[in-house]
């Protein structure tokens, strides 16, 4: 059945989504709404079937049971039409074949109703400098360059990236991150997975966490996991040598306390941390640690 009515308010929405291979359930009721224009990010451990998800989202496979609507329409059944309004940048770099990065932006080029330039496009990945040579001879950063390339050129208003900067350097990240911007400011909507934690808090607008075949967790990159999960830690090691932790919202209190314990010495080793997106995201997954390999059926 299609959604057309949905595409006002959602990029994506997903009802009880779930997918099994044989009888292994690899997503078990995910719901999931993008809004036109937002940048989401789907984060989970190696195996979590983040790629399974986009793979569903972008027609390329079947869900097992649940709705989904990718642009007001379901994703298997939709006209040619729509596959030219998505990107898709897939995990791994496809066939190259004897091409050169131009030459590639150029064939995807011709198949887009409405696509960017091609020189914008190479400009936009920061390859102007090695557009004409062989992709199959391009480091493995610039390869994913150009992965990124093939799908932004088509001008998509909806943009999959499964891991777009794995074998970036960090200069070339931050310029993806600087042209992703550009993306958003055009209105495209970002579905993005990542392993990088700091990545995801630069882009997202919302993170979520897929554990165990759920979304364990859902909120903007500065608010996930709630008040409870950003409470300063100190640490020190007191006057046995034993290390202390404490978790209070008035460090300063707790320091000033240590320290007229002190006296004029220093408490040993003392720091205050405050728990920072990947503390956080951690804490999330490894509360799900045992179910990580499975989930009952
Ligand atoms: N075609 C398939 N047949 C059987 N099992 C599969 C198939 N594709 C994926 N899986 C399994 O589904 C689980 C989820 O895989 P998926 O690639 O979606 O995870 P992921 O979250 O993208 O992982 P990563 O972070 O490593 O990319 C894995 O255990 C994987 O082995």
């Amino acid at each position: 059945m299609e959604t057309r009515d949905t595409e006002s308010t959602s990029a994506i929405r997903v009802r009880g989504l779930q997918k099994r291979y044989g009888d292994r359930v690899v997503l078990d009721g995910i719901d999931l709404d993008i809004a036109p224009g937002e940048t989401y990010a789907l984060l989970g451990p190696n195996g979590a079937g983040k790629s399974t998800a986009i793979e569903i989202l972008e027609g390329l496979r079947r869900p097992s049971a649940g709705e989904v609507s990718v642009l007001g329409r379901t994703p298997l059944s939709a006209p040619r039409s729509w596959r030219g309004r998505i990107g898709i940048v897939a995990q791994q770099t496809g066939d190259l074949g004897p091409f050169t990065a131009r030459e590639l932006v150029a064939r995807f080029h011709r198949v887009y109703p409405n696509p960017r330039p091609v020189d914008k496009v190479l400009h936009l990945v920061g390859l102007t400098e090695r557009a004409g040579v062989r992709a199959t001879k391009m480091s493995g950063g610039q390869q994913r360059r150009l992965d990124v390339a093939l799908g932004i050129v088509g001008r998509p208003d909806l943009l999959f990236l499964d891991e777009p900067t794995t074998g970036f350097d960090p200069d070339a990240r931050r310029q993806f991150w600087s042209m992703l911007r550009t993306l958003t400011e055009e209105g495209t909507s970002i579905l993005l997975t990542t392993h990088y934690l700091d990545e995801a808090a630069h882009l997202a607008d919302r993170v979520g966490v897929l554990s165990a075949g759920a979304i364990v967790a859902e909120a903007p990159p500065e608010s996930l996991g709630g008040p409870e999960a950003r409470i300063p830690e100190v640490r020190w090691r007191d006057a046995n040598g034993r290390q202390r932790i404490e978790r209070t919202d008035a460090p300063g209190h707790l320091v000033a306390r240590l320290q007229r314990e002190w006296g004029a010495q220093e408490p040993p080793e003392l720091e205050i941390r405050r728990p920072n997106l990947e503390d956080i995201y951690l804490d999330l997954i490894g509360a799900d640690a045992p179910g990580r390999q499975g989930v009952p059926s």
